[in-house]
């Protein structure tokens, strides 16, 4: 379990995370999402003791980092593979960390052979490819067997067959009952792997909750029916007291009402659809919703005059005490 409590870090005037208490539980992969300069990584490094805290503490299994001997026995962490020295081999680079933290020689070649770079042990890491160089730092973090994982972008640079493999690996690692914290902008990845989510914006909480949850809270889920007698198709539901919107697209949409009650409806009255679905909103639906006054830079086009997107109704109102939830995010807009 990684425990934060009311956890802060300043530059100078720059507030990059802000009372930040979450638990990260084991049995479970956590995501870990924001956009960018949320304030992910600074607080990876926080967990992990190399930012110090202005204010508040991480504990890792009810200890701060510093109190850990071997560190890498209780937390392993992929934070930045370039991290590796370039002239060591990726055994030899290994064996460094595996000495420093009393862990036996033997677990180097397996966690080699678990990422799939044993036949490449002895090969400089300088000349590894950004998909080899992540399966490193995977292996680095594996190394000491640890209870705890945090993985920060560990999809990236990894073709599909290798996000399929951490993905599967991450999975496996919680089933074992570990602790497994990880932050991915790929959402539709994320969706794939994580079980609870922890959202931030400019440093603070946003959400802690469920995928499942996250989902429903923060999007629109509607039925969306199409059929070659649309206006008739519109009459009868409207007689039926429920409301469809057409979509521009052909399509009718429609809130708050089953599938099953408007094909019954559609059969009674002998019309035809084409087609009746339910539209599920995705994790990137619901994450753009909810962060949408937390994005640090906007882009828009200056060519074509466009405006940054309406923002609407977001958690972030409440934290900075607007009365006004859709007054915008002109003043969190930095970019072009
Ligand atoms: N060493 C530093 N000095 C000054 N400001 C910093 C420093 N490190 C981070 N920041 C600022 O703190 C904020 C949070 O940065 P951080 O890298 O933690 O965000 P992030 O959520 O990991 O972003 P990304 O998704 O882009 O990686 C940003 O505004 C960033 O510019």
């Amino acid at each position: 379990m990684i425990e934060l409590d009311g956890l802060t870090k300043r530059f100078g005037n720059k507030v990059a995370v802000d009372h930040l208490s979450f638990r990260v539980r084991p049995g479970m992969v956590t995501g870990f999402l924001g956009p960018n300069g949320a304030g992910k990584s600074t607080t990876m490094r926080m967990m992990l003791d190399l930012d110090n805290p202005t204010s508040g503490s991480v504990r890792i299994d009810g200890r701060h980092y510093h109190e850990l001997r071997e560190p890498l026995k209780h937390i392993g962490a992929l934070l930045d593979a370039k991290s590796m020295h370039g002239g060591r081999s990726a055994y030899n680079n290994l064996l460094c960390l595996a000495q420093s933290n009393r862990i036996p020689a033997s677990r180097v070649s397996h966690v080699l052979d678990t990422v799939g770079l044993g036949a490449v042990a002895k090969k400089k890491s300088k000349g590894f490819s950004l998909g080899m160089g992540q399966r490193l730092g995977i292996a680095a973090a594996l190394l000491g067997d640890p209870e705890i994982l945090m993985f920060d972008e560990p999809v990236n640079g990894l073709d599909p067959e290798g996000i399929h493999w951490i993905r599967n690996l991450m999975k496996a690692l919680a089933a074992e009952g570990r602790t497994i914290f990880v932050s991915s902008h790929l959402m539709s990845e994320m969706a794939l792997t994580a079980d609870h989510l922890i959202v931030i914006g400019q440093g603070r909480l946003l959400a802690d909750t469920s995928m499942a949850d996250f989902i429903h809270e923060n999007s629109r889920s509607y039925v969306r029916v199409r059929s070659p007698e649309q206006e008739r198709l519109r009459d009868l539901l409207h007689a039926a007291g429920i409301e469809a919107v057409a979509s521009g697209e052909g399509a009718l949409e429609i809130d708050g009402v089953a599938p099953e009650r408007i094909g019954e409806l559609a059969a009674e009255h002998r019309i035809v659809l084409h087609e009746l679905s339910s539209q599920r909103a995705s994790l990137e639906d619901a994450f753009m919703q909810m962060t949408a006054g937390s994005v640090e830079y906007h882009a828009h086009s200056e060519r074509d005059g466009a405006q940054p997107p309406p923002v609407g109704p977001h958690w972030g109102d409440q934290w900075d005490g607007r009365t006004d939830p859709g007054s915008g995010s002109g003043d969190a807009t930095k970019g072009a």
